[in-house]
């Protein structure tokens, strides 16, 4: 039934049918349609998409562990055509550094990032999913220049121990709480009491279910169940292929007494979450928002992530037509992002770029300033006010 390409990955109909089960609400009209999908996949219609996923529970547990098992990249070796026909829709955004550099002239750059599989390579044990120090300090001088969220699955507290900047703001467990930056911050200083969380009411029936998940899936060697305070993971790394669907069927047995939660999949982990209409695109909207950007044409935010959980916030970029998704993948997916990058690595080089060019962007700024400040004779008062401002908050202000 799962038809692979080229790369052994899974085919357009899988992607979709995995897409609408993480999404359903997705491609609902013409302008909210992803890129096409590169020649050799195949396309389904909406309809027929949705009898598939009507058929039966087993055939939605199939194509999550389908799924899981076609997102391994050690699965993929060979640069084939699919892969030059994806990055040519997907191109790299080091490739593009330029071109998008451009874009974003006159606008202020907001950034988002995902944790795992952006900022930290993914490893077989979530506790021990560590940001390198080169890493931290790219995001620090980055958080110097832009306003800088992480949006994470994880739960706050837990992705901000990894992060450990308390300049920057954080949206957890989904986006389902978000906050905003305890000390530092250059932006706006009435956020930094920012504090959303859409999914108080749950926090009971998440505690009860984490509790039965645990006790349900001890007996399977590897599962791990992770408590993201307003969501959960259900962890199949460490858990043998063989024993996948088993694990999956449990957590969905689990899942039918609790209506009001829902499943969505990421890298080899099984997500449960209130049904609430809130993921990590509503938390980039309200980030927007208390930033005072809500209605702004001069605001370009970009969003970089690994993960299916981020294609909301791609598609929010995508459908308000400002900023843009970057796409963290060695391999081709179906995504609404616009760029891509191979890997944490390449994140971290992008983010070094985005600093470096910002710097010297304003220091041209600046210069020029200074240059207009004497040519209009107030040299004198310029000079001595100079040394009082720290080159990098002058610079700020010319922003
Ligand atoms: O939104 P994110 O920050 O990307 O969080 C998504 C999930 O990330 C973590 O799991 C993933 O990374 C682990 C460590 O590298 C890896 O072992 C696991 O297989 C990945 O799915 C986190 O543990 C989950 O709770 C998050 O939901």
């Amino acid at each position: 039934m799962t038809k692979k390409n080229v790369l052994g990955k899974e085919s357009g109909i899988e992607m979709a049918i995995n897409m609408a089960v993480t999404n359903s609400s997705i491609f609902t009209t013409a302008a909210q349609k992803p890129p096409s999908v590169p020649s050799g996949y195949i396309t389904i219609s909406r309809k027929k998409l949705l009898q598939n996923l009507e058929i039966n529970g087993g055939t939605r547990i199939n194509s999550w562990v389908d799924s899981m098992r076609a997102s391994s990249p050690t699965h993929h070796k060979t640069l084939g055509d699919d892969q030059s026909s994806w990055m040519l829709q997907h191109p790299s955004a080091l490739d593009m550094f330029e071109q998008i550099t451009k874009a974003s002239k006159g606008k202020q750059i907001v950034m988002f990032l995902d944790y795992d599989g952006t900022l930290s390579p993914i490893v077989d044990d979530p506790d021990r999913a560590f940001m390198s120090d080169a890493m931290r300090a790219t995001v620090r001088k980055l958080a110097r220049y832009f306003p800088t969220a992480i949006v994470s699955g994880r739960c706050r507290d837990k992705v901000y121990s990894f992060v450990r900047l308390a300049e920057l703001y954080y949206a957890g467990s989904h986006g389902m709480d978000i906050k905003g930056p305890s000390k530092g911050s250059n932006y706006l200083k009435s956020a930094q009491s920012v504090l959303c969380q859409p999914a108080s009411e749950f926090l009971p029936m998440i505690d009860e279910v984490y509790q039965i998940l645990v006790e349900k899936t001890k007996s399977t060697p590897g599962a791990k169940v992770e408590n993201n305070k307003f969501c959960l993971s259900v962890h199949f790394r460490c858990v043998e292929e063989k024993s996948w669907s088993e694990l999956a069927q449990q957590v969905r047995s689990v899942l039918k007494e609790y209506p009001k939660l829902r499943l969505t999949q990421g890298r080899k982990v099984l997500e449960i979450r209130p049904t609430i209409k809130w993921d990590k695109g509503k938390a980039l909207e309200f980030l927007l928002e208390s930033l005072g950007y809500a209605n702004c044409a001069d605001v370009f935010p970009v969003y970089i992530g690994d993960d299916r959980t981020d294609e909301d916030a791609f598609k929010v970029l995508r459908d308000r037509g400002q900023g843009f998704g970057i796409l963290v993948s060695k391999i081709p997916k179906e995504t609404n992002a616009s760029y891509s990058l191979q890997e944490p690595s390449e994140v971290m080089d992008f983010l070094r770029r985005l600093v470096e060019w910002k710097r010297l962007t304003l220091r041209r700024q600046f210069r020029m300033l200074r240059r207009a400040v004497i040519d209009d004779g107030l040299v004198t008062k310029f000079d001595k006010a100079e040394p009082m401002i720290p080159v990098q908050d002058a610079e700020m202000t010319c922003a």
